[in-house]
């Protein structure tokens, strides 16, 4: 089976990104959850990225808040999708990170959805949209989810 990597720059950005795991489960998508950081680990992050594929992922979600250039330094590290969330652990409530994730600069993208809670979700199910490319079982699975209203 394919795997997910959730990935998150701080454990304070669990209670979020718990979401994603929630909807992975539903879809019984693998998957690997991992605090990393761009700033605070940026080696380790380095190598988690350039070794992702040969590692069995498919596709990585990326959490962060503030400054949030994990999902980027992912990106710019794997040509796996990377599915950025941005995080509201800030004053500005996740508008700083959601500008920082959505504006890649051309040739390296980082496919960004919405800030907090709706955007984890949105990630696992964007996740399990791409592994349905190529797996019939979920796409079925994702069909009888829309039917029920897309929501768990
Ligand atoms: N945006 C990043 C990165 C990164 O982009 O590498 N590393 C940590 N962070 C973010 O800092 C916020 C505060 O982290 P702490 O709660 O640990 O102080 C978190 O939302 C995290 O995602």
């Amino acid at each position: 089976m394919s795997k997910v990597a959730i990935l998150m720059g701080s454990k304070s950005d669990e209670e979020i990104m718990q979401h994603c795991e929630k909807y992975l489960q539903h879809f019984g998508v693998d998957y690997e959850k991992r605090v990393l950081s761009a700033h605070r680990n940026p080696i380790e992050t380095i190598e988690f990225a350039r070794s992702a594929e040969s590692n069995g992922f498919k596709v990585i979600i990326a959490g962060a808040g503030m400054a949030a250039h994990l999902p980027g330094i992912i990106a710019a590290n794997t040509s796996l999708p990377v599915i950025g969330v941005p995080l509201p652990s800030s004053e500005l409530n996740g508008v700083d990170a959601l500008y920082s994730i959505v504006q890649m600069p051309p040739g390296i993208p980082v496919a960004t959805v919405a800030i907090g809670k709706a955007g984890a979700i949105n990630a696992a199910v964007l996740a399990v949209e791409i592994l349905a490319l190529q797996n019939e079982e979920l796409r079925k699975k994702l069909e009888e989810f829309r039917k029920q209203g897309s929501k768990l």
